[in-house]
């Protein structure tokens, strides 16, 4: 799957993610979007196509998706740890993280 796909299922997992409070619900869309951002990671935006994976430009968007994912996985600890609501609080902040790096990248 390409980047685009990865955004895509990274967005309607995230849907899923706001959409509920059942704990295994909610653990199931994290580990989706988990997935979906490991996989982003490998990508290369189409505005960047071309340079070096080492790049300065390149590097920074590697550390927006990882960005990303020490958020999820910080949601899927709360979760495992049954505290919804402040798993729920950290997912709210996923936004903040998606915003700026479109900014960036999309
Ligand atoms: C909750 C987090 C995020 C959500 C829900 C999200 C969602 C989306 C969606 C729906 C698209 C349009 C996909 C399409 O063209 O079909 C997109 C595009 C894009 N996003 Fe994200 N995104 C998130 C985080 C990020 C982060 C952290 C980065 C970079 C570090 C990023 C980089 C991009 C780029 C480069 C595109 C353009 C892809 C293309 O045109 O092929 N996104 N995103």
């Amino acid at each position: 799957r390409d980047l685009g796909d990865d955004m895509d299922a990274l967005a309607a997992n995230y849907s899923a993610v706001m959409k509920t409070d059942d704990p295994a619900t909610l653990q199931h869309a994290l580990n989706g979007m988990h997935d979906a951002a490991l996989d982003a990671r490998n990508g290369t935006p189409p505005k960047l196509k071309g340079q070096p994976a080492d790049s300065a430009q390149m590097k920074d968007f590697r550390q927006g998706i990882t960005d990303l994912i020490g958020q999820i996985e910080q949601a899927q600890a709360l979760v495992q740890k049954g505290d919804i609501k402040q798993a729920k609080a950290v997912a709210a902040q996923f936004k903040q993280t998606e915003k700026v790096n479109h900014a960036k990248f999309r």
